[in-house]
């Protein structure tokens, strides 16, 4: 993909001295003195670099808690004063920014559900053109990479250059573990789109339940994410809203303490090493790739076996077979099911792409 954005590194607009940022605070702002003891227990955990509260909450069906809206401000402004710490807020209108900015609300973010409208994300860019505030762009709730890098287009070509991202996991269509679906690679190849962006994992939406919040975090870590943002009360069971993905300030301390923060960058028998496994990974990358192109020779002149004898490209009991023997092999090399049965999938497909061209071509 053609893309690029022209944004100022993360560093230059917060010091988390080196450290993942970490953004915390309640699901949503509820009254003043839930606010003020929240961030007053967090800021004394001593991890978190910024305050994160929902003001305006987008709730599915109407009738739930949708959000304290202007109201709650005041008492950001508060949260500010006590801990000294920065807060952020979700926005959906050029009125929320308005509104965030006039109570000196700090970073800004998109939530996933505004993501997803190119109509919207523009209003809000509109809407920031010629003002210096970070912002934020959570993932579209549909694992559509082009939503979420044309939204990060959009605030970029209006000026915002302190921008980030928060992966937050996708609507899954069926019940599964998470109530979002990490997806992985979606943030992964963002990533390699725009390598200087931040991209910050949101483990609470990922995850629904408490109990999986470490191992999603600590895979964003492991993935070189810039950061957390994470829902924390200081009562959780009693929270207005996402009442089961929020850990007390000290329980988030513990899992912080507890998590793995993977090295920036590595000393330089660090990186001999890694040069010369890098160097075995490149021969062996090239052998797997002279191997597929055997394989497809052969394919090709099995084509024009069958091509000559009217036989289907495509057999069924072959194909089985070949599943099969190949998940066996997998298995005794140790090798994820998965992997071995995606492989081999799309090695198939592309194998009756091939025959079918070769079949279909006017006998030689
Ligand atoms: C190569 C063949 O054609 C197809 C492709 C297969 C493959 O690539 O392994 C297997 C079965 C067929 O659906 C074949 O018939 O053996």
């Amino acid at each position: 993909m053609n893309a690029s954005l022209d944004i100022l590194p993360l560093s230059s607009w917060i010091n988390t001295e080196g450290k993942p940022l970490v953004i915390a605070g309640p699901c949503s702002a509820e009254t003043e003195e839930q606010m003020l003891e929240t961030a007053t227990q967090i800021k004394e955990e001593g991890f978190a670099h910024v305050i994160r509260a929902g003001v305006w909450k987008p709730r599915t069906r109407p009738g739930s808690f949708e959000g304290m809206g202007e109201a709650a401000l005041p008492w950001l402004q508060a949260v500010k004063q006590q801990t000294g710490l920065p807060v952020a807020v979700e926005v959906a209108t050029p009125q929320h920014i308005e509104l965030a900015l006039k109570y000196g609300v700090d970073i800004l973010w998109v939530g996933a559900r505004t993501t997803v409208n190119p109509f919207n994300v523009q209003e809000l860019a509109d809407a920031l053109k010629g003002i210096d505030v970070p912002v934020l762009v959570k993932n579209p709730v549909n694992p559509d990479l082009q939503l979420w890098v044309g939204a990060l287009e959009r605030l970029n070509q209006a000026g915002v250059k302190k921008l980030g991202a928060i992966h937050r996991g996708f609507s899954n269509a069926q019940e599964h573990k998470f109530r979002n679906s990490p997806m992985w690679n979606i943030a992964i190849e963002l990533k390699t789109i725009f390598p200087q962006l931040p991209v910050i994992g949101d483990p609470s939406h990922m995850a629904g339940k408490r109990a999986y919040l470490y191992e999603i975090a600590q895979r964003a870590l492991d993935l070189h994410y810039d950061g957390l943002i994470i829902e924390s009360h200081r009562d959780p069971d009693k929270a207005w809203s996402d009442a089961a993905q929020q850990l007390t300030p000290a329980a988030l301390g513990q899992m912080l303490h507890d998590l793995h923060v993977r090295k920036e960058s590595y000393g330089s028998d660090y990186a001999s090493q890694l040069e010369i496994i890098r160097g075995k990974i490149d021969n062996l990358d090239r052998e797997l790739l002279e191997t597929l192109a055997n394989r497809f020779a052969l394919v090709e002149k099995l084509a024009e076996y069958k091509r000559d004898n009217n036989v289907a490209a495509y057999q069924v009991d072959r194909f089985r077979e070949v599943l099969e023997t190949r998940a066996g092999w997998g298995r005794s090399l140790n090798l994820y099911p998965n992997l071995v049965d995606e492989l081999f999938k799309l090695v198939h497909m592309e194998s009756i792409r091939k025959q079918t061209e070769v079949m279909n071509q006017v006998n030689a």
